[in-house]
């Protein structure tokens, strides 16, 4: 047997949801600069989930579902009231609200492609509610209910602030919403794909990701780049402190990746964001180091910006709070952990790889009171 280390280039299964080939990624074969430019999230989840885009009323039929779902059982805000809430973070919270909600559906546990679908209307629509929900609770507020109305963007802004963003603050999130909803066999998609294989429920498998999406190598890496910039504080010692960085063989984090080699399709989109967003907040500074951190990380290690790097400063630019970056990336990968646990399951087989034995032979047991 012969093993891969993090089962490098190892391809696990197939999959019609999105595809990255040749650094080019597409969600069911829509190029992600196309959508980037011109679609709603709601139209995004609708193309993952049917594998085509929504026409008009389907549109508004799910956009409208989505809207009507969003509202959280008040047990679960009852239950983050009562978290140690200053020790808590807010993934720690999401992974156990949605953990959570399924105590509250009657459906959790069962197990057919139509209600699967609707349980998925139902956790896409939730998540956002319990991560603004946190938010506010933590800050001594109350939740603020969605308004049916809005787009998904828009109430997530809403649902955080109290108030309706502007345009231009919701064109953003919603763009970044899409540049985040799926990406192919990365690892929380995996493990969520690992738990419903098993046949266990879509509630188990999207708390499984949202661990996996949590540490730094992957999703959590936006709250430390947010971190790394704060950091190093002005342009001028932007040079200093990352070379430093290298030579103590530090990661720099929102940089690499496993499968892209000549760089993230998403980052130039996040790129011009932080640039337009900063602007307007007077805050350029941020993007000013980003784009010095980027020069100096190219030009030493080879190393391009992945979808964590610049999604720092626009959401820092939207006045959002650093440690909420991570679950908002999860309010979009959803989505497409969504989209795979449904792939999963119309067509399952367990997932059960190996493991090359690299332990001890041949030990004899010996009494306790003998060793
Ligand atoms: C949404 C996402 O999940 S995107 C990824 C988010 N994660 C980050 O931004 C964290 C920083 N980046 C990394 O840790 C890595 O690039 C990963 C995890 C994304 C990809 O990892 P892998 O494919 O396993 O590459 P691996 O970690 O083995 O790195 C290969 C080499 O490049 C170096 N390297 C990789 N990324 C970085 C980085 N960001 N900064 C400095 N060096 C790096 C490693 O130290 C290693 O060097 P070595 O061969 O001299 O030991
Ligand atoms: O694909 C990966 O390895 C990491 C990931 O989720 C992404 O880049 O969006």
């Amino acid at each position: 047997m012969s093993t891969t280390r993090g089962l490098e280039g190892v391809v696990a299964t197939s999959s019609s949801v999105s595809s990255i080939i040749d650094d080019v990624l597409t969600y069911q074969g829509y190029n992600i600069d196309d959508l980037a430019e011109n679609a709603s999230f709601e139209e995004v989840i609708y193309l993952l989930w049917n594998g085509r885009l929504p026409n008009r009323s389907e549109l508004d039929e799910i956009t409208k579902d989505l809207a009507a779902n969003m509202e959280v059982p008040k047990e679960i805000f009852d239950y983050m009231k009562a978290y140690p809430i200053e020790n808590v973070h807010p993934m720690a919270a999401l992974r156990t609200a949605v953990s959570q909600l399924a105590l509250y559906d009657e459906q959790a546990e069962e197990m057919n492609e139509e209600v699967n679908k609707q349980k998925a209307v139902r956790l896409q629509a939730k998540v956002p509610a319990i991560v603004t929900g946190f938010s506010r609770i933590r800050e001594g507020k109350e939740p603020v209910a969605p308004k049916k109305e809005l787009s998904f963007a828009a109430n997530f802004l809403y649902m955080l602030n109290g108030k309706e963003p502007d345009e231009t603050s919701e064109t953003a999130f919603n763009k970044a919403l899409v540049l985040h909803a799926d990406h192919e066999l990365n690892a929380s998609t995996f493990t969520a794909r690992v738990c419903v294989a098993t046949l266990s429920d879509i509630y188990s498998g999207i708390t499984a990701a949202i661990g996996a999406l949590k540490g730094p190598l992957h999703g959590g890496a936006n709250e430390r780049v947010m971190a790394t910039l704060s950091d190093i504080g002005e342009v001028e010692n932007v040079e200093r402190y990352i070379r430093k960085a290298l030579d103590n063989k530090e990661k720099i984090m929102g940089f690499g990746h496993r499968v892209y080699k000549q760089g993230d399709p998403r980052a130039k989109h996040l790129r011009d964001m932080s640039e337009k967003l900063t602007k307007i907040t007077g805050e350029s500074k941020w993007y000013d180091m980003s784009i010095k951190v980027e020069e100096m990380v190219v030009g030493e290690k080879g190393l391009l910006p992945n979808v964590d790097f610049y999604s720092a400063s626009v959401y820092h630019s939207l006045g959002i709070d650093h440690d909420l970056f991570t679950p908002i990336f999860a309010t979009s990968r959803v989505s497409g952990w969504l989209a795979h646990i449904l792939e999963q399951y119309s067509d399952n087989r367990l997932i059960r790889p190996r493991a090359e034995y690299v332990g001890p032979d041949k030990q004899k047991y010996i009494p306790v009171d003998e060793r």
